[in-house]
Order: C-alpha cells, then sequence, then structure tokens
C-alpha cells in the first residue's frame, strides 16, 4: 500500500460522521432509527461534509430504506429557479449509495434513470427516499422518490448498483462494457 492507496474500514456505524480523511469505507449494516449515517467520504460530492462544493447530504436509515431532507441552492441552479438536472442526478445517485449501509456491500452505480416530474426549486424544502426494490445475487434494483412539502413527488429514479469488491477501487485499468 503507497501513501496514495485508499485505506478501508475506517469508521463505525453510528451517530459520528465517518472522520476527517478520504478512505474506501466499509459498508456495516447501519440498523433503522439511528443517527446520520457516515458519508461516503469526507470529500464526496454528495455528502463529503468536507466538499464546499457538494451537496453535504445527510442521510438517516428508516424502516423502509433511507431518506434525506435537501434543499438545493443557487450553486445547484439550471433555469432560473430551478435546480439542475444534473445536481438533481447527483444527489439522487448520492442517496442510493446509502442503501449500502442497509446491504453491507461495496456497489457502484451501472444504471441511473431519472424522471423530472415537475421542477425542482431552489432553496426550497424536499424529502428524498430511497428503498431496494430487488436484489439478483450482485445486482441491486433501487429506486428513489423527491418529494416536496405538500407530499406530492416532483422526481422519480430506479438504479441498478453491482456489488463490487475493494480491488474495484484501487485498479486504473478497468475496461468499458459494450453491451
Ligand atoms: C470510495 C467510495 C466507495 C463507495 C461507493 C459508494 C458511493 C456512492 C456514490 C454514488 C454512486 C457512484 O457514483 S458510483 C460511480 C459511478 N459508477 C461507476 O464508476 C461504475 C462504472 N462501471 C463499472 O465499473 C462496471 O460496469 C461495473 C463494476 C458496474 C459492472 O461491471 P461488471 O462487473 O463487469 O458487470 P456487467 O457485466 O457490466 O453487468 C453485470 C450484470 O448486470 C447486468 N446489467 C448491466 N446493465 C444493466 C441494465 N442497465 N439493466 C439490467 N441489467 C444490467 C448485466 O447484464 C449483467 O448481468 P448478468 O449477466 O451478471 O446476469
Amino acid at each position: 500500500m503507497t501513501e496514495d492507496t485508499p485505506r478501508t474500514g475506517t469508521h463505525e456505524p453510528g451517530s459520528e460522521p465517518c472522520e476527517a480523511e478520504d478512505s474506501i469505507p466499509t459498508f456495516p449494516v447501519v440498523a433503522s432509527g439511528s443517527a446520520d449515517l457516515p458519508p461516503h467520504h469526507d470529500h464526496c460530492l454528495g455528502c463529503g461534509p468536507a466538499n464546499p462544493h457538494g451537496h453535504q447530504l445527510r442521510v438517516r436509515r428508516d424502516a423502509h430504506g433511507v431518506h434525506a431532507h435537501h434543499r438545493f441552492d443557487s450553486r445547484h441552479v439550471g433555469a432560473p429557479t430551478i435546480a439542475h438536472g444534473g445536481a438533481v442526478a447527483t444527489v439522487l445517485d448520492d442517496l442510493f449509495g446509502f442503501l449500502l449501509y442497509t446491504v453491507g456491500e461495496l456497489a457502484v452505480t451501472r444504471h441511473l434513470a431519472i424522471d423530472y416530474l415537475a421542477p425542482v426549486l431552489l432553496d426550497t424544502p424536499y424529502t428524498l427516499r430511497a428503498h431496494i426494490h430487488a436484489r439478483d445475487g450482485r445486482k441491486l434494483h433501487l429506486r428513489a422518490t423527491i418529494e416536496n412539502d405538500h407530499a406530492h413527488v416532483v422526481t422519480t429514479a430506479t438504479a441498478l448498483f453491482l456489488i463490487v469488491d475493494i480491488d474495484h477501487f484501487l485498479t486504473t485499468t478497468h475496461q468499458p462494457h459494450h453491451r
């Protein structure tokens, strides 16, 4: 292991966020009703507390999966007053990544699909929820919603995450797949 090699298994689940270092986390199963889940790592674009350009998403586990309360702000503007669709996708992709705390495995996004049903407004509170729809071996079929304070669903998403082992993050020689 070199100085640049990510380290693994650096935190325990519970109420405290991941410590202030970048590393590949383990994903122990965290019980429903716990405090905020640890961020994927400190500088993660979706949830890293040390990334000033990120969304700093704070996510909790619940009986169905995971949820978060979130406001997009002027950093995420697309059309005036409306969150950029890519920013919305970023947050949903990251939210899906928190479901790994419900399966206790490392996994990455293979496919992500978003339905933008209504604009996601800046500086407006939303509730984001995600759950595992089905698991088929190493394939995790995931679903998510964003709803506003009036319980109207403004965005839905589905994703396929593939469980990988730690070597996935340690190799630089990935070859693209053609389907
Ligand atoms: C530090 C933080 C760490 C923590 C990580 C968590 C952080 C979360 C952050 C947010 C999430 C991210 O940004 S993750 C980063 C973005 N994603 C990535 O970089 C992944 C890039 N892609 C890859 O590396 C690779 O494609 C993999 C590992 C995902 C999959 O490669 P593979 O293992 O060779 O698998 P592959 O053959 O492609 O597909 C496996 C099976 O899935 C099926 N399959 C493939 N696509 C589809 C599809 N659209 N719909 C249905 N099924 C599909 C195939 O038919 C096959 O079925 P069968 O024949 O087996 O039945």
